[in-house]
């Protein structure tokens, strides 16, 4: 699933005429004729749908929807919002042709027969929004939601719902808060991301009428980014090969662990069996290994090291290393991780306390450790451990989530998964994915150790990084859905990770529904 930034739109905006031929009106035209045949589908009883339209192409969407909506003999009636003589061109047009319609205009909200409307679309201001919504605007957006509470009133944006910043996904105070959103093209950015994700409610996208690929291949600031999806993930999975042996699938080899925090690494190694590696070793230092022996489940191999020598040992005959999970912050953990980075090579996913080692990777001396590796490194820090990584404050990254997010990939060549809410995939060359699955239930201690044995295990398994990356991120995601589906509260990273193979094997053949 594609996704595009407010930049990116406007672009498609100027280019399809300018470069095209193609006039902005056709595609407008498409557009409103989209959203009449969406209201259309949806349609209950008598009631009018009301159009909500502010002057610009956002609201010229709307006058055309209402247009199409006529000829179906569906009843549509209009609010204008601002001065129509100031509104863009095709506003322009569209008004007088919906004027000559003679379909009813309202300039003030108090004249509204509010208990006749079925539905209110929202086209004040769309991707041509400009720093926090004016308080005029504010105003007409509350009184409209508050009657439609009333009136239990269904409430659609177009394109975007107004108010909500179209790359980050900020809200300004009084957004417009859609039960849907219909939108052309691609979803915009800030719908996928809080808080504007809850304001867009659920998502339709609709052809725009120009191949928009093709138009962006020639801009500069061409930002490739994705939904991480269902639809995706089935393209990436393969079935396993009938003939693979326990040789053939790899070995996961975790390290990590400390006094107390010995669950950590035990989760993800139990995470890369659920996940299919066809061996996998947990490594802990010498004083826990007793306790991880009596803990662990017998499908997991077990081992200790004291020094880095050891480490070196141990991932010989390993298909690749997850380094960091409940490994500790003590000064001679992080020198061995250091010295280890320097010489080690094959593939790996860094997590947890591996970063403590790293350090500021801007600023500090670490800055530039990981990005000459034959295999990009995975790391899955979270925004604390993001924030440390980046000497950024958390609410600066949150506020440039997915440019923080593509910056550090491109600049550390990393394959980098930020778990936020939702989590992001950033691939070495900047190439973003926005996990589209994942719910509340997830905030549970140990839910990222789980993660880090999944990505593991497909690394381990043949997956390229940048493949096991996504599989991982996205199916930790759904198979926590699938429980979230009886049991939103209360499920534990470990059920996460028992569930984890069903999922994979119902995905891989969907007849088994196990
Ligand atoms: N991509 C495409 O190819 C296609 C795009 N299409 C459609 O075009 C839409 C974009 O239209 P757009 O560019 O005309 O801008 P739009 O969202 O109507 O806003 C402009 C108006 O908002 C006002 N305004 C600005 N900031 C404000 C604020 N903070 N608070 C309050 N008001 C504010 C601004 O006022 P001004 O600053 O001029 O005083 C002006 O009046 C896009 O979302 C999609 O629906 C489709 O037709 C299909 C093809
Ligand atoms: N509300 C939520 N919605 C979606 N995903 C969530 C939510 N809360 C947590 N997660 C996910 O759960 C995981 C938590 O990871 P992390 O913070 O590293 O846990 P831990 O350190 O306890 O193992 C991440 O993948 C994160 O994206
Ligand atoms: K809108």
């Amino acid at each position: 699933m594609r996704i595009l930034t407010k930049e990116e739109s406007q672009y498609i905006d100027r280019m399809a005429p300018e470069k095209y031929g193609i006039p902005l009106g056709y595609l407008m035209e498409n557009a409103g004729s989209d959203v009449a045949q969406v209201l259309a589908n949806h349609y209950k009883g008598a009631k009018s749908i009301l159009f909500l339209s502010g002057n610009g192409n956002n609201g010229a969407d709307g006058l055309v929807a209402a247009r199409h909506l006529m000829e179906l003999e569906i009843p549509v009636c209009i609010y204008l919002f601002g001065e129509s003589q100031k509104g863009s061109q095709l506003f322009k047009e569209q008004l007088h042709m919906v004027k000559q319609l003679g379909i009813a205009i309202y300039t003030s909200l108090d004249d509204i027969p509010w208990h006749t409307i079925w539905a209110v679309v929202e086209g004040l201001i769309g991707t041509g929004m400009k720093g926090e919504l004016r308080f005029q605007m504010k105003e007409v957006i509350e009184i409209v939601q508050s009657q439609c509470e009333l009136y239990s009133i269904s409430k659609w944006s177009i394109d975007i719902p107004a108010g909500v910043n179209a790359n980050t996904g900020e809200v300004s105070h009084s957004s417009f808060k859609a039960d849907y959103t219909i939108t052309f093209g691609a979803t915009k950015q800030g719908v996928c991301l809080y808080p504007g994700k809850e304001y867009a409610g659920h998502v339709i996208v609709k052809p725009l009428g120009i191949p928009f690929e093709k138009v962006l291949q020639n801009y500069q600031a061409y930002h490739n980014t994705w939904g991480l999806d269902i639809r995706l993930i089935e393209t990436l999975l393969r079935p396993r090969s009938a003939i693979a042996h326990k040789g053939r699938n790899g070995h996961t080899l975790v390290i990590g662990g400390s006094n107390g925090m010995i669950g950590a690494p035990l989760m993800a190694g139990e995470a890369s069996v659920h996940s299919g590696a066809g061996k996998t070793t947990v490594a802990v230092p010498d004083d826990c290994l007793r306790t991880l022996q009596n803990k662990v489940m017998p499908e997991v191999m077990t081992a200790s090291f004291r020094s880095v020598s050891d480490i070196m040992d141990l991932v010989k005959d390993k298909s690749v290393l997850a380094l960091g999970p409940g490994l500790g912050r003590r000064e001679e953990t992080a020198q061995i991780v250091l010295e280890f980075l320097a010489t080690y090579d094959g593939p790996i996913v860094l997590d947890a306390d591996a970063f403590y080692a790293l350090g500021d990777m801007a600023n500090g001396e670490t800055n530039g450790v990981l990005q000459s590796r034959s295999h990009p490194a995975i790391m899955t820090p979270h925004l604390g451990e993001f924030s440390r990584l980046t000497g950024r404050s958390i609410l600066d990254i949150q506020k440039n989530y997915v440019q923080s997010a593509r910056d550090f990939a491109i600049a550390q060549h990393v394959v980098l998964v930020l778990k936020g809410i939702p989590s992001l995939v950033a691939l070495p060359n900047g190439t973003i994915y926005i996990n589209m699955a994942g719910n509340s239930g997830m905030g549970t201690g140990g839910m990222g150790d789980v993660l880090t044995g999944m990505i593991s295990a497909f690394v381990a398994q043949g997956y390229e990084v940048n493949e096991a990356a996504l599989i991982g991120t996205f199916l930790h995601s759904y198979t926590a859905d699938r429980l979230g589906t009886k049991k939103l509260w209360g499920y534990t990273p470990s059920d996460v990770s028992v569930r984890i193979g069903s999922v994979i094997s119902e995905l891989l053949s969907p007849s088994l529904n196990v």
